[in-house]
């Protein structure tokens, strides 16, 4: 059986990472997406098992010292994120391709493992104003989460260059459409 591959989005908070993500598995066979483990708070809707693995603090640690992890980060203060090695393994094996949703710089660091077999993608907001309507209109975040998150957001923007394909999401039909054409392409 052919081994999947790895398709990694990243992109500020806000720019829509997410939403092209859901898309992409909602309309497209073989990928499969990559839950995460977190330790920050869970937002309404969000599933545990299916949008995060959400732990504390301590279980959390307790997989950084069992060497459970391809990648982690310390992502905005106090909230720790990380890709299990497992849940590559179990959907790569399957004969499926891993979709991930995770920040620039573990973007970087799967992109650095995996090499070809891995396309990394960046979604751009059209301008930061439109970053900043985007996240105060998803409502999920505190004035000083949301601080956290702009203030990101033009460092993560710095680095766009590295990865293998910047995807504009202005018009969400066609960033929706272009998602579904790269990855269509990469897994050919
Ligand atoms: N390095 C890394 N980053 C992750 C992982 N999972 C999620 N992230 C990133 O953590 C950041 C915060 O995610 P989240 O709290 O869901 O907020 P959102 O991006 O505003 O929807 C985003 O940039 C995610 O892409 C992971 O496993 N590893
Ligand atoms: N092209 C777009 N035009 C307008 N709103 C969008 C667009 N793409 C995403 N959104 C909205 O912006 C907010 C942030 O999107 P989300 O996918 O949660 O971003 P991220 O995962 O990158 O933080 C959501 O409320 C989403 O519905």
């Amino acid at each position: 059986m052919k081994k999947g591959k790895l398709i990694v989005f990243s992109a500020p908070s806000g720019a829509g990472k997410t939403t092209l993500v859901k898309h992409a598995l909602e309309t497209l066979e073989n990928i499969k997406f990559s839950v995460s483990c977190t330790t920050r708070e869970k937002r309404e809707g969000e599933v545990d098992g299916k949008d995060y693995y959400f732990l504390t603090p301590d279980e959390f640690k307790a997989k950084i010292a069992d060497d459970k992890f391809v990648e982690y980060e310390e992502v905005y203060r106090d909230n720790f994120y990380g890709t299990l090695k497992a849940e590559v393994d179990r959907i790569t094996t399957e004969g499926n391709s891993v979709i991930f949703d995770i920040d620039v710089i573990g973007a970087l660091n799967i992109k650095r493992l995996y090499g070809d077999e891995c396309l990394t993608v960046f979604v751009n907001p059209p301008s930061l104003e439109t970053l900043k309507e985007r996240l105060i209109s998803r409502n999920t975040e505190s004035e000083d989460k949301l601080k956290q998150r702009l203030d990101k957001a033009g460092i993560e923007m710095e680095k766009a260059a590295e990865f293998d394909i910047i995807l504009l999401n202005d018009d969400l039909a066609t960033a929706k459409e272009k998602t579904n054409e790269i990855i269509t392409d990469f897994l050919k």
